[in-house]
């Protein structure tokens, strides 16, 4: 047999020489490890899940570390769009206090700071929060913390330091924004926030506040199948009609007693009120009078929604920092439980008062007694 053939005979029956062998492993680890690197570049590694700072809100904060991973997907888009060289993923702290961030390559390139929000969105629970937030950060000039950070309520002696170190880092120009609904609520806020800061732009929510009440149970019945039905919890006294004021559910829609706690530090100019139900009907709309009050462009109009008939809700075309259509999650747009009709109207008759004493406040009729 001529030596060649031999030869070619040896190769195809014997097992590949160790040396090969050996060169396409090394291969395959390199192509992995490249791989790797650039989906981490294209800022999607995340090694450690994010701790989700305890609020009302079960699903859609999110943890902190998806979180800041997520802006600075769009921080990275933007700077690449001005030719510099930003690349690097800072990771989120995990929720122990100011300097536990590691120094990461994106604070060596000096790509923006953290820094205390300029903008609070501090209300209503159950308003139409999340969906606010939500679609405020398509906006290239808001920058959001998505978990509920709660400092003004429950971590106010944690300092401001960690409170800063929740929030995503921002370019110049860019809003800092986080929410946190319970806010409204908490006697102590307005004089803590203002402490902070006097000049801070206050957002609130509200949503009529019946309906707020029933979507309040829902979730809460969402949690705990076992609570007593609504009607029973609304009244401290069922034949004598005596509305339970103490059930927050109840509380949190007397909302012309609250905003006179917010009076006593900021002036109402610097408050913006956002119908919850409009949010839902014209959501553009909504968002138009958020960006002016916000002094940003109206960048975010009606071609970035659309009406989602399966979810029965607004939704975003594109959600920041994808291409993907999105929606809210299945904890926003509960079915909510029937609810006796003469217990729904004693609500209302409870808390028209109330209603026309807002309107009166704010100068706007959100149109729940019509
Ligand atoms: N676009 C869109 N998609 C889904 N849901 C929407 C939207 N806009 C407003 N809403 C209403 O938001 C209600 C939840 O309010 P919050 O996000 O403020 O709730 S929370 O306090 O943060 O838990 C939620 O209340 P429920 O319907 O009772 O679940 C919704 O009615």
């Amino acid at each position: 047999m001529p030596r060649a053939t031999m030869a070619l005979g040896a190769t195809i029956s014997e097992p590949l020489p160790r040396s090969i062998f050996k060169k396409f492993v090394l291969m395959l680890c390199s192509l992995l490890m490249s791989l790797y690197v650039f989906y981490c570049l294209a800022d999607r590694c995340h090694t450690m899940p994010g701790p989700i700072i305890g609020g009302s809100e079960e699903e859609e904060g999110g943890s902190l570390v998806s979180e800041l991973g997520q802006g600075q997907s769009v921080k990275r888009k933007r700077l690449l769009q001005r030719g510099q060289p930003g690349i690097g993923r800072s990771m989120a702290p995990g929720g122990s206090g100011a300097g536990s961030e590691p120094v990461s390559t994106l604070t060596l390139l000096g790509e923006g700071s953290k820094k205390l929000p300029q903008a609070i969105i501090i209300g209503v629970k159950k308003g139409g929060t999340r969906a606010l937030l939500e679609f405020l950060r398509v906006h290239p000039d808001i920058r959001a913390v998505g978990a509920e950070p709660h400092f003004f309520d429950r971590n106010y002696e944690k300092g401001f330091d960690w409170y800063r170190d929740l929030m995503p880092r921002t370019l110049d120009g860019q809003i800092t924004m986080e929410k946190t609904p319970s806010y409204f609520v908490t006697k102590e806020a307005p004089a803590r926030i203002s402490a902070m800061s006097k000049d801070m732009k206050l957002i609130v929510v509200v949503r009529d506040p019946v309906t707020r009440a029933i979507s309040d149970y829902t979730q809460t019945l969402s949690k705990r199948p076992d609570i007593p039905t609504f009607e029973s919890l609304t009244f401290k006294n069922r034949t004598t009609s005596l509305i339970d004021t103490s059930w927050s559910a109840i509380q949190i829609g007397i909302y012309a007693k609250h905003l006179e706690n917010w009076l006593l530090y900021f002036p109402i100019g610097q408050i913006l009120f956002v119908s919850g139900e409009r949010m839902i009907t014209d959501p553009a709309g909504e968002l138009g009078r958020v960006q002016d009050f916000l002094g940003l462009k109206r960048i975010i109009t009606d071609k970035h929604f659309y009406f989602n008939q399966t979810k029965g809700f607004p939704c975003l075309k594109k959600a920041e920092g994808s291409s993907k259509p999105h929606c809210l999650g299945k904890t926003k747009g509960r079915t909510h439980p029937n609810i006796d009709q003469e217990v729904v109207q004693r609500l209302r008759e409870f808390y028209r008062p109330f209603n026309m004493k807002f309107y009166q406040m704010t100068g706007l009729n959100f149109g729940w007694d019509n």
